[in-house]
């Protein structure tokens, strides 16, 4: 017999919640006697019969431990509604009808349970796939009787026991299943699906029927406990605390088991230690050892063992949750920032929404440029814009196309600069910046005259070749000024990445467009005027040829449609004007220089420096360190000095840079006089003592000087100026600022007796030039002021313009048949064979002048030429060898003042060389006034301007005889 022990909220515990109407529920949870009320109130509603109701037993209700333990476990109650006559005679004492008798045998379906065993006071889904076992569930569920013995299946290795399980009958089922069992009542059926609801252990004795397997059943009890032991008791709180570790770790468990947690501690051993392995993860093996022992502590000690497990695999799961959590949530927190700061932006009015704010600027630069912009490039930014849309802020992809937009919009697309086609400005532009230069500004006046002409600019690709400083890219930056075009220069020298023409591909990290579209950009019109420096330079290229790159870049026919690797699209260059410039044509790559039209700048001659400097580079400089005019008087002779003495090379840069020390050296000594100036005159008001300012520029005060005394020390300066290492200085009443300087005049004086404000005025003269730039770094290139014999004057090109050498040669060693020729001077390979050349002529020469000479034959002339640091190449000298080799043989010197240059064949035929300008400018600096050329070279030298010719006695010759007439006659 069963009794209602102990029913209040704990009824409620038990009741499968979603299986009974809310209303039972409810009133369960807060009736004082709630039974009575879900009884009644559950009769009334129109739920289907039977049904169980189940209530715990605490053990302190019950009436003795071992009482109540043997009722059902001492756990449940069962109360069948279906059987309740009248919910009022139910009180807790009434006596419910029994079903089994624990201390019956019976039989009983055996129903196979195949992942766990069945817990007494656990529901259980059972899917039963026998449709017989069904039909037998389902008929003493009818007869209500509803019962069955649940007994979990034994694996059998290699097997799918689900599967299989249903197909095996009688003893061989009956071998499968594990003796002990569980008494399980069915609550419902649903299809195939049976729910159970445990009760007492059960174990089969024999089998009753095959099909269904029906057993004979024994009652299980466990074995007797005392509940007052300490190990027992010990145990079973460590269950307790593990569980609601458990409970509390893992949220699996938390919600499903939520309901039983706080009466866990009104559990009694036996349904502690079920209740612990029945929430269990545990494997089905251990769960039905705990299911089979019958001994209440060891059945605890195995309930502790699983729940321990699942403490340690709730940590593990906690630590892999809390990693995964931290990673999500320092993302999402990233996230929340994001949007929250630019909700706050918005909120503000600062920013609209990152790619609204995009897309909008991206509107307005097409909108101001949009009738001028390609279809196919307008077709682009239009699918990119749509892109930008879709993708993420956060994206890289975002990024790249946020970038190409920007360079796609940013462009000058049918932008152009107003040209200026007044032949007459730019003329008077191009001779405003620069002294001669007459080739390149005619070719440039007829490059406007044909635009004017045309309506439209064309393409060109220009050349200035040219020695360092002789104003190749000063130039280009005139001419731009002249045609009105932006301009823009890029160095190519050493380039040898053909992406930093072409650009990059867009795939690329930090991809950029190339030198050219960078170029666009940055000008904002699509004609410019670029200047291409060192293209001589160009780097060989480890990726792609940069020289292929540049000719399509250049080359009119094709940089029309020129594409670049990051754009993408095809560009207009075709009205940008390109200008090159290189030191040494030869070195340019043959394909660019075929389009090019070269025009060379020689150098400049020593009154074409001059002039540069006077009219140019000292104006720039003084007006630069803020002298006027009338502060400084820079002589004539003082500038010839500084260019033949220390600018003697081909171009103007290093006398640029010594005019500019200069200037700085006299903006330093005019502050100083001025702060002397300041004192002497407050001197003067103050003390009226004698004051002078000292050559330095410092201020001398004397006291009792006589006037007399400083005058005549300023005379003395003055004498000295010569020999003195200090700078001259002239200090002027206003009026005479402009007069030049007169010895009689005193020159540091104050003269205290008229206005003290005066200005200073520094001189540079000649004899003071040193006290400015110092001793001349650059010797004359004239090593022989009569050359001596077997000495000759040759003439040289090189990148750094033209310049004289020497060729000399001497015998070492006499002796009949001991000729022989020894070369030094770092000669090349040309050079060597010239010499060769040149012995072979020269002994014809000889024969032919003193038949009865054998010098040549019975000599070892050593032939050199300085300086040997130097290394030199090139046939040119070969005319000047036969003179010096010829010279040595007769023992008789050449003309004074003579140079020479040529290349000569073995018949002594003089061929054309090169660099006419530059060699002739060279020889004029080093004052020759005797040059012999080859005939074929008569058309450069006419072309020459004429102060680069005056002075000079030139000869073309075709035959080395002509030379050999002029350098050995006796006039
Ligand atoms: N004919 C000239 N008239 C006035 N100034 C000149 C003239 N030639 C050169 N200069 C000046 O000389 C300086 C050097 O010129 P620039 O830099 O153009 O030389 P470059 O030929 O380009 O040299 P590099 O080959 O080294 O690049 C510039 O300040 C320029 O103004």
């Amino acid at each position: 017999m069963l009794k209602v022990l102990s029913y209040s909220c704990r009824f409620q515990n038990v009741l499968a919640p979603h299986s009974l109407p809310a209303a039972v529920t409810r009133s369960c949870t807060e009736s004082t006697s709630p039974l009575l009320r879900a009884l009644n109130s559950f009769r009334s509603s129109n739920y289907p019969k039977p049904y169980i109701f189940r209530a715990f037993c605490s053990d302190s209700s019950s009436s003795d431990g071992s009482d109540s333990s043997s009722s059902d476990g001492g756990a449940a109650v069962k109360a069948a509604v279906g059987e309740v006559e009248d919910a009022d005679a139910i009180s807790p004492n009434a006596i419910l009808p029994t079903v089994f008798r624990p201390d019956e045998c019976f039989t009983v379906v055996a129903l196979p349970l195949p992942h766990r065993p069945l817990f007494p006071g656990f529901y259980m889904p059972v899917n039963v796939k026998d449709p017989k076992l069904l039909a037998a569930l389902a008929e003493s569920q009818r007869r209500q009787a509803p019962y069955a013995g649940a007994f979990l299946v034994k694996d059998e290795p290699d097997s799918d026991t689900e599967k299989n399980i249903y197909d095996l009958k009688g003893q061989e089922l009956l071998n499968r299943l594990h003796e002990v069992g569980t008494l399980a009542q069915i609550t419902s059926i649903q299809g195939d699906q049976v729910i159970l609801v445990g009760h007492r252990r059960l174990r089969i004795t024999e089998m009753v029927n095959e099909d269904p397997l029906t057993v004979k059943v024994d009652h299980l009890k466990d074995l007797p406990y005392d509940k007052d032991d300490d190990v027992i008791k010990a145990t079973s709180f460590e269950v307790i605390s593990t569980i609601r570790d458990v409970l509390q770790r893992s949220s699996l468990w938390r919600d499903h088991v939520q309901t039983y947690t706080k009466h866990i501690g009104d559990f009694n051993y036996p349904r502690l230690a079920d209740f612990g392995a029945a929430i269990s993860g545990a494997n089905k093996v251990q769960l039905q050892q705990v299911l089979e022992d019958l001994d209440v502590l060891k059945r605890l000690q195995l309930t502790l063992e699983l729940m321990k497990k699942e403490v340690e695999i709730s940590k593990i799961q906690e630590t892999i949750a809390k990693a995964i959590e931290e990673k999500i949530s320092g993302e999402q927190r990233r996230y929340l920032l994001n949007e929250q700061l630019k909700a706050i932006k918005k909120e503000l009015g600062l920013e609209t929404d990152d790619k609204t704010a995009l897309t909008a600027k991206f509107r307005e630069r097409i909108d101001l440029n949009k009738d001028k912009i390609p279809e196919h490039v307008m077709q682009v930014i239009e699918e990119e814009l749509t892109k930008l849309q879709l993708l993420e802020a956060s994206s890289s992809e975002f990024n790249v196309t946020r970038n190409y937009l920007d360079w796609l919009t940013a462009l000058p697309w049918g932008n152009y600069s107003d040209e200026n086609f007044d032949v007459s400005r730019a003329q008077t532009i191009l001779d405003e910046d620069h002294y001669g230069l007459s080739d390149v500004k005619e070719r440039i006046l007829e490059f406007i005259a044909v635009g004017k002409l045309r309506g439209t600019a064309q393409g060109k690709i220009v050349c200035l070749s040219g020695p360092p400083g002789v104003g190749k890219t000063s130039i280009g930056r005139s001419i731009a000024r002249a045609l009105n075009r932006k301009f823009y220069r890029f160095s190519v020298g050493g380039l040898s990445d053909v992406a930093e023409i072409k650009g990059h591909r867009r795939t690329y990290i930090g991809a950029m467009p190339g030198k050219l579209v960078q170029c666009l950009k940055s000008v904002g019109t699509a004609n410019p005027f670029v200047l291409i420096d060192e293209i001589d330079k160009l780097g060989r290229g480890h990726a792609g040829d940069p020289a292929s790159a540049m000719l399509e870049l250049l080359d009119p026919e094709q940089n029309a449609n020129f594409l670049d690797h990051y754009l993408d699209v095809p560009i207009d260059l075709s009205k940008v004007l390109f200008f090159c410039t290189a030191n040494v044509i030869e070195n340019i790559p043959a394909p660019l220089l075929d389009r090019m039209e070269v025009i060379s700048i020689a150098g400049y001659i020593t009154d074409e420096k001059l002039r540069i400097a006077r009219d140019y580079l000292e104006k720039t400089t003084r007006e630069a360190c803020g002298i006027k005019p009338e502060q400084v008087e820079f002589t004539d002779g003082a500038l010839l000095s500084l260019i033949e003495n220390y600018c003697r090379e081909a171009g103007v840069r290093n006398l640029q840079k010594q005019i500019e020390k200069i200037y700085r050296k006299i903006a330093l000594q005019l502050v100083r006089l001025s702060a002397a100036n300041e004192s002497l005159s407050l001197a003067s008001d103050e003390s009226k003592a004698d004051c002078f300012v000292d050559s330095s520029g410092n201020m001398v005060q004397e006291e009792n000087q006589s006037k007399a005394e400083t005058e005549e020390r300023s005379h003395e300066d003055k004498s000295d100026k010569n020999t003195s290492d200090n700078i001259d200085f002239e200090q002027e009443h206003p009026q005479t600022s402009n007069d030049v300087l007169d010895d009689s005049k005193d020159t540091t004086e104050v003269d205290k007796a008229e206005e003290p404000k005066v200005i200073e005025k520094v001189m540079v003269s000649q004899s003071n030039l040193t006290d400015f730039v110092g001793k001349p770094i650059f010797h004359a290139e004239r090593i022989y002021d009569k050359t001596p014999t077997g000495v000759v004057m040759g003439l040289a090109w090189t990148a750094m313009g033209g310049s004289t050498l020497y060729i000399e040669t001497t015998s070492v060693e006499q002796g009949e048949g001991k000729g022989a020729l020894n070369l030094t001077g770092q000669l090349g390979d040309v050079m060597k064979e010239s010499a060769q050349i040149a012995l072979t002529v020269a002994r014809g020469i000889l024969l032919e002048k003193e038949p009865q000479s054998n010098f040549f034959a019975d000599s070892k002339v050593h032939l050199h030429v300085p300086a040997g640091a130097t290394p030199k190449d090139g046939p040119s000298a070969g005319c000047t060898m036969i003179t010096s080799l010829l010279s040595l043989a007769m023992k008789r010197p050449v003309k004074k003042d003579l140079a020479m240059t040529g290349e000569v064949t073995l018949t002594g035929k003089i061929l054309p060389i090169g660099g006419v300008k530059e060699k002739t400018i060279a020889a004029k600096r080093s004052g020759v006034k005797t040059i012999v050329f080859p005939a074929a070279n008569r058309r450069d030298f006419d072309e020459l301007s004429s102060n680069v010719k005056e002075g000079l006695d030139v000869h073309f010759v075709e035959e080395y005889r002509e030379i050999y007439d002029l350098a050995f006659s006796e006039d």
